[in-house]
């Protein structure tokens, strides 16, 4: 008896030594001093979770067959926010979105109503709307110059509309077909056309091939609206403040150049200079008004990444890299980055693109600038293809971080420099798993990041066509599909979104304060909410 229970220690320390070893490389791990708040904090989250893992996701819901913490978003989502998990999430201080697309930033119904404020934006279709072809024709939208106002009083769902011909936003919505809905059969036609939804990506676009095509069509439809100055001034301030609202305090978008201009409120193109310098002028604008609340603290900033499509020609792209230098030399506070993007299994690889950019440096040492390239690289199911390769070539030219890196861990030697060079990896769950590249969260490459000890940014890509808006929904699918991953790992990714961002090292020490702060309320919240069961 006694043998055997010394048997049964000594297999339970080096049991207990070999769990420690495997997962000493974890950020969560290397934190030295936590407080015994954090500690119970940590410890709440965690007895919730197993709760709702065995109350809210154990229930039938007529909708929704089969739930299970970590499941297909689009079917989870009103389960989730059902949870207390989620929110005691919405309250938590997030640092930084290290990885968004500007023009997939703001919720569609918003898009919609500032739209509709403008006069200049019309919509056309290539034939009249019917019951029967709705589901499949796209609007176009475009803003006008007054002296190209349309004067059709009649909707697109007229028999008599003339194909490809403007009518005002409007008149479309008000003239549409009460069999199509009337002016909100309108609205859903649009939201339809700018938003994935269950049916597409678990149904009939059930491949990341498939889903692509859809989802490439979003912002081909949002392209027209989004390009207004009017409205993406609007856009860009609803993008700070909701962001603002869910605890994020820092955003650095992508910001899609390839139009070379934007539409001027009188419907002329203008250089896409003025987009930067309406971001500037927004920054300044929150930043006042938050400071009139008396939440000056809460939002240090945004910044951008320059990106243009991988389809552009070499040529273009020593046209789009030069651009990128002159809007670095006139907004130098403003500019973060360089990268490619748009889907990488169809596109150009890096490759492609190779002696461009590996003259980029030097282009740059010739203008006394400094744009450091952060590429999207290995968002795809490939091992061996040229989407998984452009790992490679993204390292090779030095990349400051890499976006999405989904298929990293199927390198071991890329995770290894990764830690070496200090390359955090912008992890976009949500988007991974609508674009089919995963099932669910539980079969998602996360842990396999964090296990090896590599710095993540959570981030949630283009939330206005996937609904998750903010972060909360995409640190709630990391949380609920790991048991090891907790309240402190979560703190530790919200930390390496500041330390890994493109900020001065004076802001990112600001940054990195007001996070530490935001953090200590927050865990002070979760251990009251949790003794008073008040969540
Ligand atoms: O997850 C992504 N990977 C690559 N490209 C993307 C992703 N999300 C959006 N875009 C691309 O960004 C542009 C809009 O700003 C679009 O070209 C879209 O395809």
């Amino acid at each position: 008896m006694s043998a055997s229970t010394t048997q049964l220690e000594q297999y339970n320390t080096k049991r207990e030594e070999l769990i420690k070893s495997d997962r000493a490389l974890r950020r969560d791990h290397e934190v030295a001093s936590l407080s015994a708040v954090e500690i119970e904090a940590d410890q709440i989250i965690r007895k919730i979770r197993a709760e709702e893992a065995n109350s809210i996701w154990n229930l039938d819901y007529p909708s929704i067959p089969h739930p299970f913490p970590g499941m297909e978003f689009l079917t989870g989502r009103e389960i989730i926010v059902k949870t207390k998990l989620f929110k005691i999430l919405t309250k938590m201080p997030k640092g930084g979105l290290l990885h968004a697309h500007l023009d997939g930033t703001v919720n569609v119904s918003v898009l919609l109503r500032l739209a509709l404020k403008h006069r200049a934006i019309h919509v056309r279709t290539p034939e009249s709307l019917t019951t029967q072809n709705i589901k499949t024709v796209l609007p176009q939208f475009c803003a006008l110059p007054e002296k190209e106002f349309s004067k059709n009083a009649l909707g697109l769902t007229e028999t008599t509309y003339q194909p490809d011909s403007w009518v005002p936003i409007q008149v479309a919505r008000e003239q549409f077909h009460p069999e199509l809905g009337g002016p909100e059969g309108f609205d859903r036609w649009v939201t339809k056309a700018l938003t994935i939804d269950p049916s597409e990506a678990y149904g009939t676009h059930n491949t990341s091939t498939k889903i692509w095509l859809k989802f490439g069509s979003t912002f081909l439809v949002g392209g027209g609206l989004v390009r207004y100055a009017p409205i993406i001034e609007e856009y860009i301030k609803e993008f700070f403040l909701t962001s603002i609202e869910d605890g994020i305090s820092y955003v650095e978008p992508r910001i899609n150049f390839m139009y070379k201009d934007i539409i001027a409120a009188d419907g002329t193109p203008v250089p896409q200079r003025e987009l930067v310098a309406i971001f500037d002028r927004v920054i300044a604008e929150v930043k006042e008004e938050m400071k009139q609340r008396g939440r000056e603290g809460e939002f240090i900033g945004a910044r951008i990444i320059y990106s243009t499509v991988r389809f552009c020609t070499n040529e273009e792209l020593e046209w789009y890299l030069n651009d990128c230098i002159a809007l670095k030399k006139e907004f130098p506070h403003l500019i973060a980055g360089f990268d490619l993007v748009g889907h990488e299994d169809a596109l150009h690889p890096l490759i492609y693109y190779a002696e461009s950019l590996l003259r980029f440096p030097q282009m740059q040492k010739e203008a006394g600038v400094d744009i450091p390239f952060i590429f999207h690289a290995g968002e795809t199911l490939g091992d061996g293809t040229v989407a998984d390769m452009n790992l490679y070539d993204a390292i090779l030219m030095g990349t400051k971080r890499i976006g999405h890196g989904f298929s990293l861990v199927k390198h071991p030697k890329l995770m290894e420099i990764c830690k070496e060079r200090d390359i955090a990896v912008e992890v976009c769950p949500i988007s991974n798993e609508i674009l089919r590249l995963t099932s669910s969260m539980c079969t998602h490459p996360l842990p396999v990041l964090l296990n090896n000890g590599i710095h993540v940014a959570l981030c949630s890509d283009d939330p206005s066509v996937f609904g998750n808006m903010g972060l909360t929904f995409d640190y709630f699918q990391v949380l609920a599909a790991s048991e090891l991953t907790g309240l402190i790992q979560l703190g530790e990714m919200a930390k390496d979104s500041i330390k890994y961002s493109t900020l001065e090292t004076s802001a990112k020490e600001e940054a990195l304060e007001l996070w530490q702060r935001q953090w200590q309320k927050f865990v002070e919240y979760v251990v009251e909410a949790g003794r008073s069961g008040s969540v």
